[in-house]
């Protein structure tokens, strides 16, 4: 049996000696820092909603996640924490106990019981193994007006476009290996959530989307209604082209790609990802609001939580995807400047830039490709 410390609360799990879905009872202290942000982004949820929150954990394994939430979390009237598992449930059960910590418990796959309980929960969270695309054709049945879709993915490969077929068969959209590809992962996470929910009259706001390690995260707050569903879609899903030769990238909205297209710059063929999300990742208001409240809770990865969200904050409004500064020195044959240079020289000709979450040597700008190699040689020489 292992101890297991985190936030204010002390589990106990099965020994083991590799992180493996095959573990009796599934724990990975890596994602400590996912269910640290977790609890500051359901609290601001909760703070803006102003009143009693009803949480479904439905992948909750040893009951971390959820007794955390239970706990941890201020204004909470239930928490639901559900697994598959029985050895898991077990598990949840003696640690639920062993932390006072008041959670319903049971035993059902995710998608009965979401379909089960229609429009009753305010945050549902869905932690799976690999992909979370099972299951959120039945998050669209079940979600009400106003609640809070949290979803994790550790399949970034796919996502990523390591493999194009999975992506493709998982999410329904084409991905693209480039510098930004973690971000178009998310971009296709978020768009297959928003194309899936749609059909049932729901659309969505992204408050907060981030990938971390192996892992990616969203946060969706969701709405009601066929027309701004429809509305969402027309504004917010589309397609990114991109030139692997000049590195030079566009958006289109819509449903199709528009097919051959060649680059404006250097003549080269464009590549393309999507269907995908090409509006707002992030909400400034909710991650300020996360990071006000850091100072009241307990969290070990609090230092790597608070930079992570500010991060976050800086890239609300930012234009979709990045640039990484090694990646276009190379292509330009010199070696990379300082990236803060880069940023300065940006900045004094008037345009917006910040760094990227996923990339430390990526930038995100309302500069254009050619204006950043102008910027790069400048510095450079
Ligand atoms: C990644 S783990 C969850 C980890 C947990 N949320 C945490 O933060 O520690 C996934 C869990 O989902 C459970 N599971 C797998 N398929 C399921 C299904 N269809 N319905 C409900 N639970 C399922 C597994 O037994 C496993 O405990
Ligand atoms: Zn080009």
């Amino acid at each position: 049996m292992m101890t297991i410390n985190e936030g204010i609360v002390t589990v106990k799990i099965p020994s083991f000696h590799k992180i493996s879905s095959k573990a009796p009872v599934f724990y990975n202290p890596n994602m400590e820092l996912n269910r640290d942000i977790s609890v500051l982004a359901i609290q601001q949820f909760q703070k803006e909603k102003k009143s009693k929150i009803k949480i479904a954990d439905l992948f909750a394994g040893s009951g971390i996640r959820g007794i955390r939430y239970r706990l941890e979390i201020e204004g909470v009237e239930s928490v639901l924490a559900n697994d598959i598992n029985p050895v898991a449930v077990e598990f949840i059960e003696e640690n639920s106990k062993l932390n006072n910590a008041p959670v319903d418990i049971t035993m059902e796959d995710a998608n009965i019981l979401l379909r089960r309980n229609r429009g009753i929960f305010d945050v549902v969270d869905i932690d799976p193994f690999g992909t979370p695309s099972p299951f959120i054709e039945s998050a669209g049945y079940s979600l009400k007006k106003d609640s809070l879709l949290c979803v994790t993915a550790t399949d970034t490969s796919s996502l990523c476009g390591t493999y194009k077929n999975p992506c493709i068969r998982k999410y329904n959209a084409v991905p693209l290996k480039t510098e930004y590809c973690h971000e178009n992962g998310l971009r296709i996470l978020v768009g297959f959530t928003s194309l899936t929910l749609a059909k049932y009259k729901k659309y969505i706001k992204s408050r907060l989307a981030y990938s971390s390690q192996h892992y990616m995260r969203i946060y969706l707050e969701i709405g009601k209604g066929a027309a701004k569903a429809d509305k969402s879609l027309k504004e917010n899903i589309g397609f990114i082209y991109h030139c692997h030769n000049c590195l030079y990238r566009n958006l289109e909205h819509g449903m199709l790609p528009i097919l051959p297209k060649k680059c404006p710059k250097c003549g080269g063929r464009l590549d393309f990802s999507g269907p995908l999300w090409i509006g707002e990742l992030e909400d400034e208001s909710f991650i300020k609001g996360m990071i006000r409240s850091l100072p009241e809770k307990t969290l070990n990865k609090k230092k790597e939580a608070l930079k992570l969200l500010k991060l976050l904050e800086e890239e609300a409004g930012m234009p979709p995807t990045f640039y990484d500064i090694h990646k276009i020195c190379s292509k330009m044959r010199i070696s990379a400047p300082p990236l803060k240079k880069v940023m300065e020289n940006l900045q004094e000709k008037g345009f917006k830039v910040v760094r990227s979450h996923c990339r430390a040597t990526g930038i995100k700008t309302n500069a254009s490709i050619m204006e950043l190699k102008k910027s790069i040689k400048e510095v450079y020489s």
